[in-house]
């Protein structure tokens, strides 16, 4: 991690958790003033997108038409290949940056015309915390207490102490950031974006450039702050990561949505694999395709392909007639990935 000068980082972490962001009460949409702990029915959708869409100036349709609906308590895993839209979709929930057209609500207030009296509410990790390496972790999380009105100075010491203690950092605390690794320093970012209770946290490829230890310890972490009913909204490339973090999950392809909803639906939406243990891997390949099953792939010991329509008992003593040696026979849970697959027509393969 590179270091920034003070100025750059503190105008950076103000963008990036609304510390400091002036006032809590703001005119609503109404006209009316909203109080920040009333910022909406707590059962209302945490994020609500309507055909969110945004053009660069170069003309890049970065994300086009982007209907998001992220339920109140849900660790939602917003996913797709680098260049498909997440980061652009984040700074437009973020108020970072102007839709081109389309409307985004983030705790009920439209976004980014209500900033001031969301972002309080917001923790937010967006490409990497910005840190002072210089100073130590602890360091770190005062001076980014201090730089957030609403804090009480009296209570700063006991904020940051929860707040390393939170993210497994009370150990290392004195130790300068420079020195850390790129997991403890992600995990001092999340501190930070904890100081205050925050209803939503948005974490931005919060993985990227850890090894699996480090990863490991993120999702943990993640899956801890969701148990108090803190929403999640989390970025990632990884198939994998979403599939054993979140309870929720919208894909993104180009710019666009390609499916969201409840991960255990999404994956229950694409057919599992039938699935043939077996020595006799040609001869069950041969057998499958015989009795009309589609994409049979050989692999070590076992022949995959598409379930089939009919009784697969039938498929089963087709098999024995054959005098195939089976071990296994049935059909896999269909993954995120599989369903991915069914969707897009492609495999989910990307580059970082
Ligand atoms: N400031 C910008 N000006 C012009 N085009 C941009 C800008 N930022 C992003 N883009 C383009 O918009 C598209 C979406 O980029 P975006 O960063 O939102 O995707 P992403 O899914 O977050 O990918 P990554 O994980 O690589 O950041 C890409 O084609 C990108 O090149």
């Amino acid at each position: 991690m590179e270091e920034r000068s003070v100025a750059e980082a503190e105008t950076e972490a103000k963008a990036e958790t609304g510390a400091g962001a002036g006032p809590d009460v703001v005119a609503g949409d109404q006209g009316g003033p909203v109080a920040p702990g009333d910022l909406g029915d707590p059962s209302a959708p945490v994020i609500a997108t309507r055909s969110l869409t945004k053009r660069y100036r170069g003309g890049q349709l970065a994300v086009d038409g982007l209907d998001l609906t992220v339920p109140a308590g849900s660790i939602f895993g917003f996913l797709g290949p680098n260049g498909s839209g997440k980061t652009t979709t984040i700074r437009m929930l973020m108020g970072l940056i102007e839709p081109t057209s389309g409307t985004a609500r983030v705790l009920g207030q439209p976004m980014p015309r209500s900033s001031r009296a969301v972002l309080p509410h917001v923790g937010a990790l967006i490409e990497g915390p910005a840190l002072y390496g210089f100073l130590s972790g602890r360091d770190n999380l005062l001076r980014y207490d201090a730089a957030d009105p609403t804090a009480d100075p009296r209570t700063r010491r006991t904020r940051v102490e929860t707040a390393l203690d939170r993210v497994g950092l009370s150990a290392a605390a004195g130790k300068k950031a420079r020195a850390y690794s790129l997991g403890m320093k992600q995990r001092l970012g999340l501190a930070a974006a904890l100081l205050q209770p925050r209803k939503l946290l948005v974490l931005d490829e919060p993985t990227n450039g850890l090894d699996p230890q480090g990863m490991r310890e993120i999702r943990t972490l993640v899956r801890e702050l969701a148990s108090d009913g803190t929403t999640v909204f989390l970025s990632s490339h990884l198939l994998d990561e979403i599939e054993q973090v979140c309870t929720h999950a919208a894909v993104m392809a180009q710019g666009r949505l390609i499916t969201q909803g409840a991960v255990a639906d999404l994956a229950a939406g694409a057919r599992g694999r039938l699935v043939v243990r077996t020595p006799d891997t040609a001869d069950a390949a041969r057998v499958l395709k015989e009795q009309g099953v589609a994409d049979v792939v050989v692999e070590e010991e076992r022949v995959t392909g598409e379930p089939p329509e009919g009784e697969l008992a039938d498929l089963n003593a087709a098999l024995v007639v054959a005098r195939v040696r089976v071990r296994g026979f049935g059909v896999e849970r269909a993954s995120l990935e599989d369903a991915f697959v069914a969707l897009t027509g492609e495999g989910f393969d990307v580059a970082g």
